[in-house]
């Protein structure tokens, strides 16, 4: 999350590491954080900005889902907190320690009291460790008492998660998937932590292990006092689960709030569009499914100002094509699409080769797509694109500049001439986080602004409700 709103203070650290944090208050805070992968490889590319300068609490004893379309950082992100990744700028603090300035001690202290849980646990278990080994070793990583203390406390940790005593000697592979995620549970626990990144932790098991899994994870969280980050795709899993919900777009929290809040009145046009395709949600919001064009950006290249701007069914539009119909806006927004999506094709690895080869990039079916959008052929005379009375004047050269420059094979500057033209302040303006409703929830869209009207105002208007 972008700017505001996300919290009391912006974390300047101070040694108060032993000071401890009653529930409800921030135990984890995260500002303005940011993780790229640089391209070391021979293309020499621009990074991966796969986290992108978010900033938010997670507050003691609360389960934070992180929910967002894969991809878009959610697991960089818990890593990244956890230090399990180097932090390309901006700062994650818990009890006053900065995480990426740890070293020696502090830092012994903070794996310790930071786990991780892993989707896969066939990928996460060293098959050719004994279970009771494998949950044993970040006891004999934190040199944690002694043989026989230690022993003691993976028999009592198998017991907390519902396995016993004669697993200990048993391997991963003779376990099923709900009891191997068991062991990856009971190993993250071994040193007490309070804090646990739970990245997709049921997502591979059957749906009938899954409520178990979970309920354990309940369980564990109100017999520890435990804080959870509770990274899934499956949004009821989340909603089951989390307390408060955070929702992620390509490297940015768009929307964080009050789980229920968030699921019955979604306020970000992207959180509106991601909830509105789970099965059976129209009838609680009455929203009807918003489909969503194209694909998201490349991390590599994300859309200046609003990250979802390419996509939003409630983009603002520029005033002076007011004037434009509906109709006109869907067209141009589709051109939009097919050539960013042409961009993005032609900017894989491949097509990068090709290009520097000489061999010339993939110009295809531009005209049909014309044709189709703006009825060339069975439009007005001439055969421009909009010759047909849609578009105004001012839109129509438009159109005709970034079709000629498609047919010449450079979608960039087809997608840049429509991105002068018809972009507005959502192309322009990264937009701040605003506080809306009573729970302190924020968003991250312009339209939460006086000036214009609210997303789900446009969505509904654009999309109607199903008690139209
Ligand atoms: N080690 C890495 N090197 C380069 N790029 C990476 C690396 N790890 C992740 N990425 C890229 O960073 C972006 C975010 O990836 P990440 O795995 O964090 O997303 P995600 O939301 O967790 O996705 P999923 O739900 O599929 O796990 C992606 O574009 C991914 O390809």
């Amino acid at each position: 999350m972008s700017g505001t709103g996300a919290g009391d203070d912006t974390g300047s650290v101070v040694s108060d590491a032993d000071a401890t944090v009653e529930v409800g208050e921030p135990l984890v805070k995260v500002r303005d954080l940011k993780k790229y992968y640089e391209d070391d490889g021979f293309l020499g590319g621009k990074p991966v900005k796969a986290v992108d300068g978010v900033s938010f609490d997670i507050r003691k004893g609360e389960t934070l889902g992180l929910v967002g379309e894969s991809g878009c950082g959610k697991t960089t992100l818990g890593r990244t907190i956890l230090g399990l990744e180097s932090a390309t700028g901006g700062d994650v603090t818990s009890n006053g320690r900065e995480v990426a300035s740890l070293s020696g001690r502090e830092l012994r202290e903070w794996q310790r009291d930071a786990q991780m849980v892993f989707q896969d646990p066939d990928a996460s278990l060293n098959d050719r460790m004994t279970v009771g080994e494998i949950v044993r070793e970040p006891l004999d990583a934190h040199d944690w008492k002694g043989r026989t203390e230690r022993k003691e406390r993976v028999f009592e940790l198998l017991d907390l998660v519902g396995l016993n005593e004669e697993h200990y000697y048993r391997y991963p592979h003779q376990f099923s998937g709900g009891q191997r995620q068991r062991v990856g549970i009971a190993r993250a626990l071994a040193l007490e932590p309070e804090f646990i990144v739970l990245d997709e932790p049921v997502s591979a098991l059957d749906v009938s292990v899954q409520a178990r899994v979970i309920n354990l994870l309940e369980d564990l969280q109100a017999e520890l006092g435990l804080t959870y980050l509770f990274i899934a795709h499956d949004l009821s899993v989340v909603r089951h689960i989390a307390d408060r919900v955070a929702v992620m777009y390509l490297g940015d929290i768009v929307e964080l709030g009050d789980t229920e809040a968030v699921y019955t009145d979604p306020a970000h046009p992207y959180t509106a569009s991601l909830l509105s395709a789970i099965p059976g949600s129209h009838t609680e919001t009455e929203r009807r499914r918003i489909t969503l064009r194209g694909t998201p950006p490349s991390p590599r290249d994300p859309p200046q100002g609003c990250r979802f701007a390419t996509r939003c069914p409630a983009k603002v539009r520029p005033a002076e094509f007011d004037d434009l119909s509906a109709t006109a806006w869907e067209r141009i927004d589709a051109l939009h699409t097919v050539l960013r999506e042409r961009q993005n094709a032609e900017s894989g690895l491949g097509e990068q080769l090709k290009r520097r080869l000489g061999l010339a990039a993939n110009a295809s079916d531009i005209e049909e797509v014309v044709d189709d959008l703006f009825e060339r052929d069975g439009g007005g005379a001439g055969g421009g694109p909009g010759d047909d009375g849609l578009l105004t004047d001012a839109a129509r050269t438009a159109v005709e500049d970034a079709v000629r420059f498609a047919r010449q094979g450079d979608d960039a500057e087809a997608t840049a001439v429509l991105r002068e033209a018809f972009g507005s302040v959502c192309n322009r303006e990264r937009p701040e986080d605003h506080v809306v409703g009573d729970d302190g929830r924020t968003s991250a869209c312009v339209r939460h602004t006086d000036e214009y009207d609210e997303p789900t105002v446009v969505i509904d208007r654009r999309y109607g409700r199903d008690d139209d």
